[in-house]
């Protein structure tokens, strides 16, 4: 460490020489000493001072004098103190340490050992309190400089932290400037815009002043000319009244004239009269001739000179009738001139006029410019306050920005967390949606086998839409529909009341209600596994129940062409071919034969055989059954068949010899019962195994009244059968829910070619078609009570047609 000794005023200014550029341990120091103030710094230092200057001065007085300074002893006051007089810290440098060190004890005499052990003590305790000093110096200089380090990281990391403020203010700021430079520029357009539409009315303004200024100018050349004309037709007129009195004048010196020629003339005859009487004195005075002749001349003279004169008048006359003339001339000409300057000012006065009308307009416009002007400058001012405004607002809304952002921000960390929270409950949910997904399908699966276990045939009812000519109310009204859907929990999609005319109400239940909403598609989910049940070797037969018009055939057959309308055949067919290659993949094969029959009229027929009709053929077919419950129909046509499309033929076939005809209650009725069988032989040899399926899908003819029906003959003979068939066949279910011994299958065709489903192992459904239209209630509550009584029939356990070879 290197310590000056310095008067308090050097010591305070600290000069940057070569000696403190290489000190900076001293540089530190002050800087500490900035930082933490005199207090920390001061003391050490001061101590150390307290040190070499009491040894110093010790060493100085002892030195000098010999003989011991009372202002310098280890007692003195001024020794004891912690600083100089001035109280500024001394700084001690290196060759006052060395002269510390180096100093030597003396004693008074050579022998005064007391005197320099004193001496050593004192300067012992001096170097102690030195080193102490030094040490506390260099403990307080690593404080030091551990706080500063501490502060600088500190110092740092502010740094870094306001940097990293500054350079987001300076990218806000900018942005906010561009934003606002944006906004300015657009101001600036539209006050450009502005000033340019100002500067362009200003033209046309001082364009309208010039108009206006030349406009005034022509008006006033007018008025000058119009003046001058005023005042040139004054001159003309009174030229006129000077011409008229010219004329009148001349007309009296004419007539004046014209009175001296009168008198010439009658001069000039008395002239002649006397001529002559001087000729007839002639003769008489002859003699006096010579002087009478010179008197003749005389007169002759006169005569000439009258004569003359009379011409003279004649031209002056011809002259003053000429003037006359002319004057007249020029009277009518200054007349014409002043009439024609008359219209001229009447013109100009009428041009005046228009002008006035003009400029007026003109001065009109020119003030509704002006008018304009002072508006567009009022808005442009109006508008300099909106711009103020504005910007004020621009500098709210940044600032609110900046709120909104710091707290988007906030919402942001927010909404990553309430987003990931969202995304995990999705995944929950469409968890617990696949969970009840699979438990309905397994809910599904176990109710199909507790119905089979239960082994009743299972009955779906299904209510078709109004048709236009059904009625929907009993009393013809909309508001009590004859079909209703209960929707408590036990019979929502299971219930069905039918209310009667007289309001009475009939509630059913069934495996499945389905309204006049549901399409094909939602009747077939519901049959699909039932369906699949036949490619396992199941017998399964759905058949179709219901009144004439009531919707069997849609149900059964549908459209097979509209993908939408097809009906449970179609795609019960589809649904096995499909299945039935899917399980080519596990080693099964299968083989498919399809056949069609028909009941008609009691009479089976083979809706498939070449040429359909059994009486041109002369078939006559047989039902048998085997004791494996398994049917046959001696004769009957049988189709291999591999895919839809071939069935679809077969259907298209089937359907043009089937017995249709229309009736009072549907235009397409089925007079027949409808057969459609499929047997399935299934062979898997890797498991050596073999099953035996069939479906049965079959269309009830639809039960109707006689009294509504309509028909006679032929057709009141089908329906007869029909009804019978019905008959029987409900007859069969009685007999099964009663358990009775004796049931009678054998009563009709349709019963007996029945048989295996309704009281055999296989899997049935019945659907039990309603009609919506009120006309039919009692119809539709028969259908209902019948299928309740088919619901209600246990048919035995169905049984899986599978064998094991070998
Ligand atoms: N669910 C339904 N949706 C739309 N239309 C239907 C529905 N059910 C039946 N229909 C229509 O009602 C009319 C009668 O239906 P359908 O021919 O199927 O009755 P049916 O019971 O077979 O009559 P029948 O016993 O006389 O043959 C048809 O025009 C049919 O298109």
């Amino acid at each position: 460490m290197v310590m000056q000794a310095k008067t308090p005023a050097s010591a305070k200014k600290i000069p940057f020489n070569k000696e403190n550029r290489d000190a900076p341990h001293d540089k530190k120091r002050k800087i500490g000493r900035d930082i933490f103030g005199v207090q920390v710094m001061s003391e050490p230092r001061v101590r150390v001072r307290q040190a070499f200057s009491s040894v110093n001065s010790r060493q100085q007085g002892t030195g000098q004098s010999g003989e011991k300074d009372p202002s310098t002893t280890p007692g003195n006051n001024q020794d004891k103190k912690m600083c100089d007089d001035a109280g500024t810290p001394v700084i001690m440098n290196k060759d006052e340490i060395e002269a510390l060190l180096n100093l030597k004890m003396k004693g008074k005499t050579k022998f005064d050992f007391k005197g320099k052990s004193e001496q050593m003590m004192e300067y012992i305790k001096r170097l102690r309190m030195c080193i102490r000093g030094l040490q506390e110096s260099e403990a307080s200089l690593i404080l030091e400089k551990e706080h500063l380090i501490k502060q600088m990281h500190d110092e740092r990391r502010d740094h870094t932290q306001t940097e990293e403020l500054l350079r987001q203010k300076q990218n806000e700021l900018e942005n906010s400037i561009l934003e606002l430079k944006t906004t300015i520029g657009a101001l600036e357009e539209k006050l450009k815009s502005l000033e340019s539409q100002k500067q362009t009315l200003l033209a046309e303004r001082e364009s309208d002043a010039i108009t206006l200024k030349k406009a005034t100018a022509e008006i006033h050349r007018l008025t000058d000319e119009s003046n001058t004309h005023l005042r040139e037709f004054e001159n003309a007129n009174q030229q006129v009244l000077v011409l008229q009195d010219i004329n009148k004048r001349l007309q009296e010196y004419n007539t004046s004239l014209q009175t001296y020629n009168s008198k010439l003339q009658n001069d000039s005859a008395a002239v002649a009269e006397s001529l002559s009487k001087v000729q007839k004195e002639k003769a008489v005075v002859m003699e006096t001739l010579s002087n009478v002749r010179a008197h003749s001349v005389v007169l002759q003279e006169q005569l000439n000179q009258a004569k003359a004169s009379l011409q003279e008048c004649a031209n002056e006359k011809k002259i003053i009738m000429d003037a006359d003339e002319r004057l007249k001339a020029e009277l009518q000409n200054a007349l014409n001139n002043i009439k024609e300057k008359s219209s001229r000012i009447e013109l100009l006065s009428a041009e005046n006029a228009m002008f006035k009308e003009t400029t007026g307009k003109s001065a009109t416009e020119l003030e509704l410019l002006n008018r304009k002007s002072h508006n567009l400058e009022g808005k442009y001012a109006l508008q300099l306050e909106e711009l103020k405004s504005l910007r004020s607002q621009l500098e709210l809304a940044n600032h609110k920005i900046q709120i909104t952002e710091n707290a988007l921000l906030h919402h942001r960390s927010d909404g990553m967390e309430k987003n990931m929270t969202i995304e995990e409950l999705t995944r929950r949910l469409s968890e617990s949606e696949e969970r009840v997904r699979e438990g309905e399908l397994l809910r599904k699966k176990l109710h199909n086998t507790i119905l089979e276990l239960k082994g009743n045939i299972r009955v779906f009812c299904r209510v078709r839409p109004m048709l236009p000519d059904d009625e929907s109310s009993p009393c013809g009204g909309d508001d009590v529909p004859v079909i209703q859907y209960p929707t408590s929990t036990e019979l929502l999609g299971h219930g069905i009341e039918l209310i009667q005319a007289q309001g009475q109400k009939h509630t059913f239940s069934f495996d499945k209600v389905f309204g006049p909403e549901a399409g094909q598609e939602d009747i077939f989910v519901e049959i699909s596994q039932l369906i699949q049940s036949a490619l396992d070797g199941y017998k399964v037969c759905i058949f179709a129940y219901g009144q004439t018009g009531s919707g069997k055939t849609y149900t059964m057959l549908g459209n097979p062409d509209d993908i939408d309308q097809r009906g449970v055949i179609p795609r019960s067919l589809e649904q096995i071919f499909k299945a039935s290659q899917e399980l080519g993949a596990q080693g099964w094969s299968f083989q498919m034969q399809a056949s069609m029959l028909e009941i008609y009229n009691e009479t089976i027929r083979d809706l498939l055989a070449p040429t359909s009709k059994c009486e041109t053929t002369g078939k006559q077919y047989t039902v048998k059954h085997d004791p494996n419950g398994n049917t046959s129909v001696s004769d009957l046509t049988l189709v291999e068949v591999t895919k839809w499309k071939e069935v679809s033929s077969l259907l298209q076939r089937a359907s043009q010899s089937r017995s249709v005809s229309k009736t009072a209650m549907n235009e397409q009725s089925s007079r027949s019962h409808c057969v459609f069988t499929l047997r399935i032989s299934g062979l898997n040899e890797s498991i050596d195994q073999q099953v035996n399926g069939v479906l049965n899908l079959i269309d009830l003819a639809g039960s109707e009244r006689l009294s509504r029906s309509c028909v006679s003959g032929d057709r009141l003979k089908e329906t007869q059968a029909i009804n019978k068939s019905l008959a029987s066949l409900g007859d069969v279910i009685l007999a099964i829910a009663n358990k009775e011994q004796h049931i009678p299958y054998r009563n009709s065709k349709l019963t007996y070619l029945l048989q295996p489903c309704l009281g055999g192992d296989s899997k049935t459904l019945m659907f039990v078609n309603i009609s919506p239209d009120v006309k039919s209630t009692s119809e539709s509550l028969c259908s209902l009570r019948f299928a309740a009584k088919v619901n209600a029939c246990e048919i035995g356990v169905p049984r899986r047609n599978t064998l094991t070879r070998g």
